[in-house]
């Protein structure tokens, strides 16, 4: 046993449990117990929680196309810090992830960068355009394997085509993830909640029912195809209802929510602040406390982050004109903890399924959302849970600055990542090169 192989992770509380010491030889997680620590570099995580690595089933990393806003280098870096091993890039890069040779490439650069596990998220139309389906089986069957496909940016408006969709991807074990807002009842302008601030702010509005409609629409075409839909960002009480009543009948819906359609409201947008414009929008109270109640009670399956970098230039516009999107990656798991954890409507282990063996499962990814177990791939990030943290946005290592939670303090944070048994991140800091 090298050094250089053998990490012994000492003390760490697993899921928030019971204390154990962690052996891992390899990149393999050897032992846990009272392993003996010699021979292997010890990390102390007295006082730690360890997690299996977070699985983010809803990233932009925004290369190719708009290589100023983020990388998937730059990209990796911000998943890694925030405690994730892997995560799914969505398709709607310039051009767009929509053939084997895209797919492949973002999973090589992933590689390259060496940080995270980049899975690409394939689109399910050609160029996002909602009509022609993009080359699902060429995208599955290549080395990217992809599994998960989505236009999120874009609702797949048409029937027949997510009818289509569904029906392909059943073939390979696939899910179609749906950015859920029929464009006819939220219009092309809309961009804020509809309701009472958006009369007073004059703001065109985008109401609750054009993202439930599409849930319901699709967890029947998943009951007639028989085969798989996941609900991207789930966001008001109404698509939560829809969800339970899936659930109910068996029909294979899965469903994510975002850490901040977790906590912040719509009232945020009273001074006309862009950091807060979003897809889809924050929404009231009432919302807010029925994704917090699904989460918890699992009707909703996932955290994801919808992180969604954006150059400034982007994002400095009148409210109407600025781009939609709010960073996440470096926040998720402080924003999970504070609105779950410390509310005590979940625990870690809870925290543990909603941000990776769920997610693993819905995408597919073998080696991840099992990190403590003995011979799994060792993805594990060791969290402070009495931390005192106050978001820097200018701290970030995203390439963009639309980060609505500068300023904010949090009572845990990522100290320790662990990708395949090599630290990605030690004290918080990013460790580079292999
Ligand atoms: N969430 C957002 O507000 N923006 C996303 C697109 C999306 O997730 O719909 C983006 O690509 O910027
Ligand atoms: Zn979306
Ligand atoms: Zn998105």
């Amino acid at each position: 046993m090298t050094e250089q192989n053998t990490i012994l992770l000492r003390g760490a509380s697993l899921l928030g449990e019971q204390s154990a010491d962690v052996l891992v030889v390899g990149g393999v997680v050897a032992e846990i117990g009272s392993p003996s620590a010699e021979g292997a570099r010890v990390v102390d995580a007295d006082g730690l929680v360890a997690l299996p690595g977070l699985v983010d089933l809803h990233t932009h990393l925004r290369e190719p196309g708009r290589e100023d806003a983020e990388t998937v280098l730059t990209g990796s870096r911000a998943a890694a810090v925030g405690g994730f091993t892997a995560v799914l890039a969505m398709a709607n890069t310039s051009p767009v992830t929509d053939t084997a040779e895209a797919a492949e490439r973002v999973h090589d650069l992933g590689r390259a960068a060496g940080l995270v596990d980049v899975h690409p998220v394939g689109a399910v139309t050609k160029g996002l355009a909602g009509e022609e389906l993009a080359e699902l089986g060429l995208m599955a069957r290549s080395r990217a394997r992809v599994r998960v496909f989505s236009d999120d940016g874009r609702c797949v408006a048409n029937p027949r085509v997510m009818r289509r969709a569904l029906e392909y991807v059943k073939a390979f074990g696939g899910v179609v993830s749906q950015h859920a807002q029929d464009p006819d009842l939220a219009g092309p302008q809309s961009c804020c909640h509809e309701g009472e601030l958006s009369g007073r702010l004059g703001l065109p509005g985008w109401p609750g029912v054009a993202e439930e409609v599409i849930v319901a629409r699709d967890v029947m075409l998943a009951r007639h195809t028989g085969s798989r839909v996941h609900v991207a960002h789930a966001s008001t009480a109404g698509t939560v209802e829809v969800l339970r009543w899936a659930r109910s009948q068996g029909i294979a819906v899965t469903a994510e929510v975002t850490p901040h359609h977790l906590l912040l409201t719509t009232d945020l947008l009273g001074d006309y602040d862009p950091t807060y414009k979003v897809n889809p929008p924050l929404r009231p109270a009432e919302d807010v406390e029925a994704l917090r109640a699904a989460l918890a009670d699992g009707t909703i399956d996932a955290v994801a982050t919808d992180h969604a970098p954006h150059a400034r230039h982007d994002k400095e516009h009148a409210f109407v004109d600025a781009a939609f999107g709010m960073l996440g990656l470096e926040t998720a798991l402080p924003v999970v903890a504070s609105v779950m954890v410390e509310t005590g409507l979940m625990t870690w282990a809870d925290v543990a399924r909603v941000m990776s063996t769920t997610p693993a499962a819905i995408a597919g990814l073998e080696g991840q959302g099992r990190g403590l177990e003995v011979g799994a791939p060792a993805n594990i990030v060791l969290v402070d849970p009495s931390a005192d943290v106050t978001v820097d946005r200018d701290a970030s290592v995203s390439l963009s600055r639309n980060n609505p939670w500068h300023g904010r303090t949090f009572g845990a944070s990522v100290r320790h990542t662990l990708l395949r048994g090599r630290p990605t991140v030690l004290d918080g800091s990013l460790v580079e090169g292999r």
